[in-house]
């Protein structure tokens, strides 16, 4: 499905990741975590076909990514709408079709306005459609967005923090939404986080990298304090909650005079 051997990604001369080896299995969600600047959103967008300077080899459904970029949605980390352009929720679903046809239309065709809709009331949108993209609160527009990379019918999913500038509660919303989109369309995902714990219900698959791969494999054998220590430092720590894994990263937070 994903086959990534010996990968590096530059820019110019720069080495932005080295050497990344895995695979990634159909119906898969992985996890893409590292610290700011570790890669993360190089190594998605080589994925998604997007940046092109690579040595190595990189087969996305036994294709170089170029080749197979209609099967691939990748919602970047903030979206680039121009928010005083009065579009619906419905529109800038559309648009996602649209694009993916080499489309631009001012009339939308009703069989993308029928599309849109039902990508929105998979998100749980339905009844906002036509309330306007700007005026909607941070978990329905990330909502949104998913609906719109799900419009185009994409095979693998690639979401770029998807969760980062949430609260909570629309966290909670957000992940509700990717465990229905993992469940009921099976589709292949690879999430950046820099945190995963609110995903570890939908994760199969962690890659921790730092330019480099640090470790890649099931959440136990990653999520292990011997291996977040080395990327986050001596206070980050691996728990299991049940059966599943979660991390505390080292996020020091100096106060007064330096005390942690
Ligand atoms: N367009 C670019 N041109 C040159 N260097 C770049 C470019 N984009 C990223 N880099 C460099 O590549 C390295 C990896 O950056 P990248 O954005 O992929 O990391 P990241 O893990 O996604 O970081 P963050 O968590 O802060 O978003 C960094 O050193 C960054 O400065």
């Amino acid at each position: 499905m994903i086959l990534a051997e010996n990968l590096t990604i530059y820019y110019d001369n720069y080495k932005a990741v080295e050497d990344i080896t895995f695979k990634l299995d159909s119906g898969e969600t992985l996890l893409l975590l590292g610290p700011n600047g570790a890669g993360k959103t190089s190594l998605l967008r080589t994925i998604a076909g997007l940046h092109k300077s690579y040595e190595g080899k990189l087969l996305v459904f036994g294709k170089p990514p170029v080749e197979v970029k209609d099967l691939i949605s990748y919602v970047p980390q903030s979206h680039s709408l121009n928010e005083r352009v009065p579009l619906k929720a419905i529109e800038v679903v559309a648009m996602g079709a649209l694009y993916k046809k080499g489309l631009i239309h001012f009339n939308i065709p009703k069989s993308i306005l029928k599309e849109a809709e039902e990508a929105l009331d998979f998100v749980g949108l339905g009844e906002i459609k036509n309330k306007r993209f700007a005026e909607l609160s941070g978990g329905q527009k990330q909502r949104v967005l998913l609906a719109r990379a799900l419009v185009s019918k994409p095979q693998l999913l690639l979401l770029d923090e998807p969760l980062s500038a949430l609260d909570p509660s629309a966290r909670v919303e957000v992940v509700s939404v990717l465990a229905k989109i993992k469940r009921e369309m099976g589709l292949t995902m690879i999430i950046t986080t820099h945190d995963p714990n609110p995903l570890t219900e939908i994760g199969d698959k962690i890659m921790l990298i730092n330019k480099r791969l640090i470790a890649f494999g099931a959440p136990e054998e990653v999520l292990r304090d011997e291996i977040i220590t080395k990327v986050y430092g001596p206070l980050s720590k691996a728990v299991r909650v049940g059966k599943r894994m979660y991390c505390f990263i080292g996020d020091v937070h100096l106060h007064g005079r330096g005390e942690v």
